[in-house]
Parts: C-alpha cells; sequence; structure tokens
C-alpha cells in the first residue's frame, strides 16, 4: 500500500546555516511562497529567538502562507518557544519544533546537563508548546551518536508530553545508510507509543550519505522527510529533496511512499533558492545541476538520438528542465555533430561529414566547448567553395571628430579591379555601404560582435558578423588588430559565404 511522505523543508532554517547564505524577510518569503507552490507539506521558516530579522521572516511566512504547515525551531527553553509561537501563530497551519541534544558527547561538553535533566528539559518544552500547539515536532539532536536505549527514553517522554513528529538527525552526518535504517526500526520497536507520532529523519551530508541515509530510514518507515533544497545546509548540507523526491518516484517499487511535490516546479525553485542564497549548484550535482541531463560522449549521444531512456531515468521535464543537452566536445561522435548540424541548417551528405568531423574533433582538442558559431565556420571554411568572388585590395577610411566619415574601398570582383566610395555613420558603417554598393547586395545585418583576441591596445580584434539576403543567412568572421579592417574582412567574409549558398541553392535554406 502506498503511503504518504511527509516533505518537510529547511532550507530556510538549516539551509540559511550554510556559511553566507542568510536570507532577509523578502528573499525568505519569496521562497517560502515558491516552497508552498512546490507542495511542500511544512516549511521551516527559521529559528525566530535567533534574532529580530528572522522572527519577522518566521512571522510574515506564516500569514503568508495557507496551504503548508510553517514551524519555527526552538530549544527547550520556555523563551525560545514564546518567540517561535509567537512567529508562527499567525500560521494556518502552525508547528513547533523543540530540540535538545542526546549524545553523550553533547550532553557532557555542550548542555553540560545529565541525561534526567535532558529528559526533564525535554519533557518542560514539549509539553509547554503543546500549550500553544497541537503539532509539536521534537528532534534529539545527534541522535544518531546518541545511546539507543537512552535515545528510546527520551523519545517516550516528548511523546508522553505531547510530541506528534518525533525527528531522528544524523545532526554531523556520521551516520551509514545499513546502520541508520537499523537506528529507525530500534527506535519504532523500543520507543511503545512510537505509534502516536510521525517519526522523521533529519540527516546532513557530511560523509556524502544524507540521501542514501535518508531513503535507508523511510525504507525502515520513516514518514517525513527533513530536506533542503539544493541539499544547502550546516556545514556539507543537507539531504537534498530534489533527490529524495526523484528517488521516490523513479524507484517507486523500492518506495512506495508518494509526496505531493510537483517535481516539475524543482528545477525552477533550485535556480531561485541559488540565487537567492548566492549558492552556487555544483554542475554535477544530482537533478538540478547544469549537467544533469547533459551529455557529453559520443557513444551516450548515438543512444540518446535512438532512445533517451537509453541514458537517462528520468525525463528532464518531469523535474522541469526543458531538454537534454547533446554537448558538442572531444568525446562526441558523428551521430551527434550531424544531428547538430541539421538543428542549426546544414544538410551535410555522408562524405562532407566525415571532412568537417576531422576538423572538428581536431577544434575540440583545442577548444573546450564547441559552440554554434564554431561549426558554421567549420562548414564554410570545409566545405563551402568561398575562396574567391569578393577579395579586399585597399581600404582607406578618414574619420574623426571634425570630420564626416568616408570610406575608399578597391576590390577584386570575379577577377576584376573596382573601386568606390561611401560616407556613412562611422567608418565602419561608410565601408560596408562602399562594399555593398561595389558588389551590389543587399544584405541585412543582424548581428554584429566585436571582441578582443588577445590583451592590452594592441591587441588582436576578432568580429563576427551575421547576414541575411534573399532568406539565406551566413556568418562572416575577420581578425586584425586594426578594428575596421576586422570588420571589413568579416563582412567580406559573411558576404562571399552568400554568395556561395546563392549558388548552392537547396530547400531547406542552407546547404
Ligand atoms: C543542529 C542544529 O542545527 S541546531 C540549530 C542551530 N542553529 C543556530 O544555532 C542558529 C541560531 N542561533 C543563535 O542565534 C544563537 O545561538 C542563539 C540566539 C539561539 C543563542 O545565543 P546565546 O544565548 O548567545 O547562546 P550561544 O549560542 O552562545 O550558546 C548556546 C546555548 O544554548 C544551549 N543549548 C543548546 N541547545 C539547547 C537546547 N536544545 N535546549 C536548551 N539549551 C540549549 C547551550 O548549552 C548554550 O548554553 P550556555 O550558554 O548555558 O552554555
Ligand atoms: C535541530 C535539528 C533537527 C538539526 O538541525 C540537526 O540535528 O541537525
Amino acid at each position: 500500500m502506498t503511503e504518504k511522505l511527509i516533505i518537510f523543508d529547511t532550507t530556510l532554517r538549516d539551509g540559511e546555516q550554510s556559511p553566507g547564505a542568510s536570507m532577509n524577510v523578502a528573499e525568505k518569503l519569496r521562497i517560502a511562497s515558491r516552497l508552498e507552490e512546490l507542495g511542500v507539506d511544512v516549511i521551516e521558516a527559521g529559528f525566530p529567538a535567533a534574532s529580530k530579522g528572522d522572527m519577522e521572516a518566521v512571522s510574515q511566512v506564516a500569514q503568508k502562507l495557507s496551504r503548508s504547515a510553517v514551524a519555527g525551531l526552538a530549544r527547550t527553553n520556555k523563551d525560545d518557544i514564546d518567540k517561535a509561537w509567537a512567529a508562527v501563530s499567525g500560521a494556518r497551519h502552525p508547528r513547533i519544533h523543540v530540540f535538545i541534544a542526546s549524545s553523550d558527547i553533547h550532553m557532557e561538553h555542550k548542555l553540560r546537563m545529565p541525561r534526567d535533566t535532558v529528559v526533564e528539559h525535554a519533557i518542560a518544552g514539549v509539553r509547554y508548546a503543546r500549550t500553544f500547539t497541537d503539532d509539536v515536532e521534537f528532534s534529539a539532536e545527534d541522535a544518531s551518536r546518541s545511546d539507543r536505549v537512552f535515545l528510546c527514553k527520551l523519545f517516550e517522554a516528548a511523546i508522553s508530553a505531547g510530541a506528534t513528529t518525533i525527528n531522528i538527525p544524523d545532526t554531523v552526518g556520521y551516520a551509514i545508510p545499513s546502520e541508520f535504517a537499523d537506528l529507525v526500526k530500534y527506535v519504532r520497536q523500543h520507543t511503545p507509543n512510537i505509534h502516536k507520532a510521525v517519526i522523521s529523519v533529519h540527516c546532513h551530508n557530511d560523509l556524502g550519505l544524507a540521501t542514501a541515509n535518508t531513503l535507508a530510514a523511510l525504507a525502515a518507515g520513516a514518514r517525513q522527510a527533513e530536506v533542503t533544497i539544493n541539499g544547502i545546509g550546516e556545514r556539507a548540507g543537507n539531504t537534498s529533496m530534489e533527490e529524495v523526491v526523484m528517488a521516490i518516484r523513479t524507484r517507486a517499487s523500492s518506495f512506495p511512499l508518494i509526496s505531493t511535490i510537483d517535481t516539475a516546479k524543482i528545477y525552477p525553485t533550485s535556480k531561485l533558492v541559488s540565487m537567492l542564497t548566492g549558492m552556487i549548484v555544483q554542475p554535477n550535482k544530482a537533478i538540478v545541476g547544469a549537467n544533469a541531463f547533459a551529455h557529453e560522449a559520443g557513444i551516450h549521444q548515438d543512444g540518446m538520438l535512438k532512445n533517451p531512456m537509453t541514458y537517462e531515468i528520468m525525463r528532464p521535464e518531469d523535474v522541469g528542465v526543458s531538454s537534454s543537452t547533446l554537448v558538442l566536445g572531444k568525446h562526441s561522435g558523428r551521430k551527434a555533430l550531424y544531428d547538430r548540424l541539421k538543428e542549426i541548417g546544414y544538410n551535410l551528405s555522408p562524405p562532407e561529414i566525415d571532412t568537417v568531423f576531422v576538423k572538428f574533433k581536431e577544434l575540440a582538442d583545442r577548444k573546450k566547448n564547441i559552440v554554434e558559431e564554431d561549426l558554421e565556420i567549420l562548414v564554410s571554411e570545409n566545405i563551402m567553395d568561398t575562396a574567391d568572388l569578393f577579395q579586399l585590395e585597399y581600404l582607406h577610411v578618414t574619420s574623426g571628430t571634425t570630420v564626416s566619415p568616408v570610406a575608399s574601398v578597391k576590390m577584386v570582383i570575379n577577377g576584376k579591379s573596382v573601386k568606390g566610395e561611401s560616407s556613412g555613420n562611422g567608418p565602419i558603417d561608410a565601408a560596408y555601404r562602399a562594399i555593398a554598393k561595389l558588389t551590389k547586395t543587399e544584405s541585412e545585418m543582424l548581428r554584429f560582435t566585436i571582441s578582443a583576441l588577445t590583451g592590452g591596445t594592441d591587441a588582436q580584434g576578432e568580429v563576427t558578423v551575421r547576414l541575411k539576403e534573399q532568406g539565406l543567412v551566413a556568418l562572416g568572421r575577420g581578425a586584425d588588430p586594426d578594428i575596421i579592417i576586422a570588420s571589413v574582412k568579416a563582412y567580406i567574409n559573411g558576404l562571399n559565404r552568400l554568395a556561395y549558398l546563392k549558388r548552392h541553392p537547396v530547400a531547406d535554406g542552407m546547404i
């Protein structure tokens, strides 16, 4: 039978404990609204006793949300609980989350309390929280390093005092999956009234095992997962929501659990959290990393083109990523190259593909990312015969603050030398007008970009133009330390390619 998995998101509390990730009230509100839209059951919006700002943020989140429950964290003392309640009381579904540490190392060195005092504090804290709301969660901090017999005694005491959710945190990310699953089973078996509470787990990623431990705990009977978007959180972070949600969905037969998360909103939410916290998502991060649905290896790309299920266990659309990408690089094969060339308008024959492929591999050995423009240049340099229609013989421009720009151009066109001149808005415009007159072309300039190939004022400038004429589009490129000459070279290069396309008409507009 499929059971509901409660998603407790702590991006705004434990996630905010990532160094440098703190959020202001407006940012927390924005993320909280997005989490509610995503379908999160409980949003831990902060630790109200931490600061006035956090108190304000939690209370505004509480007032704004209507579907998700809003939790505020508190130590077991009265003041923390009063502040937590003051902050969450405006929520339609308020929760107070009370915690105290249960491991010997924490009790002895941090709390400096004997076990019995810790039990008393837990009882007092939970009981006091219950005077405000029926929804009280109790966490035994550092549970995974705690004495199991004592842990169950503490949980039983918290349940008797009114806790409705019992959380088992792996606070320092020390657990391993088999042991953590065993701990959950132990708690279920040795806490007499555990059936009165939901069992929750909260894992940290110090050994990179947060998701694995959470899943092991769910398989062992936990029904609430405490998670954060992108796995952000104290130190190495928390269990990432997207990983847990997609794991139980993708491996449904192993996890008879269902969450209310609208998975198609995962990626935009990840982006928002990354932007507002400044925590960049590593490219190889599962589900939401830039490479999660990108394929570079030729054998994989071939498989993807034949059937995406050969190399993808989830559909990118299911997590809100628009599509998979086949990245062209040194590991790519002919199929991916052919496919991309076709996509950008070049329908090459097999021998032409072979020619471009050799040059493509040479380029990929030198350049990490091969972009569309590189492909266009490869095709035009290796397939198109653009050698000789228009050639520049000389260029002379006058320009300055007191004269209007004029360009004189001498070209060889079809073997014949011709001269012309034109004025323009600037020296490049004047030169382009003169060349257009001489070549009798009427191309439209779709794009003009200029960049420095080297540093310093003597840098080599590279100009790229994209020209359109009679429905045909061609790219031209030129480089020179003089940017006006580089611009003219790029323009003539583009006109030669357009001329080639006119001589080799094909149905789809390009070769
Ligand atoms: C595992 C977790 O992630 S727990 C949540 C951690 N998050 C945070 O700590 C962020 C917010 N924290 C803060 O802003 C501050 O620590 C505050 C405002 C809560 C407390 O600040 P201060 O009063 O200056 O105390 P400080 O942080 O220096 O020390 C913590 C005190 O709380 C005590 N304490 C820790 N946990 C608990 C608990 N669950 N119940 C009761 N007391 C506790 C410590 O023993 C220590 O007490 P002591 O001062 O008697 O030694
Ligand atoms: C407060 C608890 C749940 C916590 O954050 C932890 O133990 O890591």
